[in-house]
């Protein structure tokens, strides 16, 4: 396939010295008429640029852009999943992310996909991954690596959708296969089915992968397209980040692959395009896709704060439900802590759910997900909030990265995240439809000293939270 120059990818404009600093320092300044601006760096040519769009690739469905690239199959396939949530059949709209990267990744040069939560940068990678397997062979050719088990299963389930068998006609075709690895429910049978038949595609969280590889019940050798989703989490995180470093260089090599990183942040994300290509993450040539810098969460959403003092934050949280009476909402509580546990103290998660209980009369049923469950009741609880038709999910951050429940439009932080990169994620639980005008609401339950720190946050994040007295 032809290498194209993000010059080519699509047509650019002489960027102001103003929008360059923008562009490379979007924490700082904003400006409300470069809401839809994106920036595509071309990291060797330090290029950075704003891209002017056309109207006719405004347009573009995302039948238009994959043509020729993804099996017809997959894309009518997509298009009957995507149909669900927009109305329209047969064509679809591609977000802005899809837009501006699909070209770049159908061109074959790493990327860097760096756009707001719930943008649909999920199907972006996908749709890059179908169009580069042969499901003749039967080899692990794409490998997803994922922070949690929650969100492996959740991508899981969109690439089998998206691999389903074809049409009736094409019955007899070989149809791609999709493997969950995932911390916490490898069984026998995925180590016999990974030596007798290796699936095309495996969704893995990198302590089982590298527990396989390291067994060398299957190898890398195969793998075209590696996904690495979050991943700024998975860099910062003191568990993970060897492996994950291990991955990138040595049970596979950057010519053999073609590489994405994935995240709605990545702080300093041009240090970490030099470090891709120093460490030898990336090719050289690696492309940083950035799609709305100056406004890194989604327009729709409305944040308030209510201070109170610690021991009213119960009371407090009942007076909002009961007047935002929400159907679907996510109730965000700070992990305890060990210096807590050891003193034999009940979780704030297991005492706010008890008096949520006993105390809350709005129809939606109140469900846990928290670290400390074990797998199949963590499962549980997202099947039955996916299931339900109203939830308010009390959860520790282990459900702020990635997890996709579209429903959800409010959120509210019982307590405050601990920084601004996680209020973002925690944030982007909702709002997560592209095409909607839905409004949704993040309300913090703050303590007058807290005060300062959400002012922190929302400078960093260039939002504005409107104070509610209650
Ligand atoms: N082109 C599209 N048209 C309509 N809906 C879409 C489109 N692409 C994706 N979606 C939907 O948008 C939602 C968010 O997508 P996705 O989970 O990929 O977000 P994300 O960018 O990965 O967010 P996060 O950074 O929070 O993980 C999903 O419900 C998905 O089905």
């Amino acid at each position: 396939m032809a290498t194209l120059s993000a010059t080519q990818v699509l047509p650019l404009r002489p960027v102001s010295s103003v929008k360059l600093r923008r562009a490379c320092f979007p924490f700082h300044s904003r400006s409300p008429n470069c809401r839809f601006f994106s920036s595509i760096s071309c990291a060797n040519q330090a290029l950075c640029s704003i891209p002017y769009l056309s109207p006719s690739q405004e347009t573009r469905t995302l039948h238009d852009i994959c043509q020729g690239f993804v099996p017809e199959h997959v894309l009518q396939r997509q298009a009957r999943i995507m149909s669900q949530l927009v109305e329209e059949v047969g064509y679809v709209l591609p977000t802005d992310i899809q837009r501006q990267a699909l070209p770049t990744l159908f061109s074959g040069r790493d990327c860097i996909l760096h756009a707001q939560t719930g943008s649909g940068k999920t199907l972006a990678y996908l749709l890059l991954i179908f169009s580069v397997i042969n499901i003749q062979r039967s080899a692990v050719q794409a490998l997803i690596v994922v922070p949690t088990r929650e969100l492996g299963m959740q991508v899981t389930k969109v690439a089998r959708m998206l691999a389903a068998k074809p049409m009736e006609s094409e019955l007899e075709q070989k149809c791609c296969t999709v493997m969950a690895l995932l911390d916490g429910g490898i069984l026998r049978r995925h180590k016999s089915w990974l030596k007798a038949e290796p699936p095309t595609v495996v969704v893995a969280t990198i302590g089982s992968l590298c527990q396989m590889l390291e067994k060398r019940i299957f190898t890398l050798e195969s793998m075209r397209v590696l996904v690495i989703d979050e991943v700024d989490f998975l860099f910062n995180s003191s568990k993970q980040v060897s492996s994950l470093r291990k991955l990138l260089t040595s049970y596979s090599t950057i010519s053999n692959r073609h590489t994405v990183f994935v995240s709605a942040s990545i702080p300093q994300h041009r240090r970490f395009v030099h470090d891709c290509i120093q460490q030898k993450w990336t090719k050289s040539d690696v492309v940083h896709v950035h799609v709305n810098p100056i406004e890194p969460m989604p327009a729709c959403i409305h944040h308030r704060f209510v201070i109170c003092g610690k021991n009213r934050r119960q009371q407090t949280l009942l007076s909002l439900l009961q007047s935002d009476a929400p159907v679907s909402g996510i109730i965000f509580v700070s992990e305890q802590s060990e210096k807590s546990k050891k003193a034999g103290n009940a979780p704030s998660t297991t005492l706010l759910i008890d008096f949520l209980k006993a105390s809350y009369t709005g129809g939606s049923e109140v469900l846990l997900l928290e670290e400390d469950m074990n797998f199949n009741l963590r499962a549980a609880s997202l099947s039955e909030v996916r299931q339900g038709s109203g939830y308010l999910l009390v959860s520790t951050d282990i459900a702020a990265r990635g997890v996709d429940l579209p429903e959800t439009t409010h959120i509210y932080n019982y307590d405050l995240p601990r920084t601004a990169i996680d209020y973002l994620h925690r944030a982007g639980r909702t709002g997560r439809k592209p095409f909607s005008d839905e409004k949704c609401t993040v309300t913090n339950i703050i303590t007058p000293e807290e005060r300062f720190v959400l002012q922190r946050y929302e400078n960093e994040l260039m939002f504005n939270c409107e104070e509610i007295i209650i």
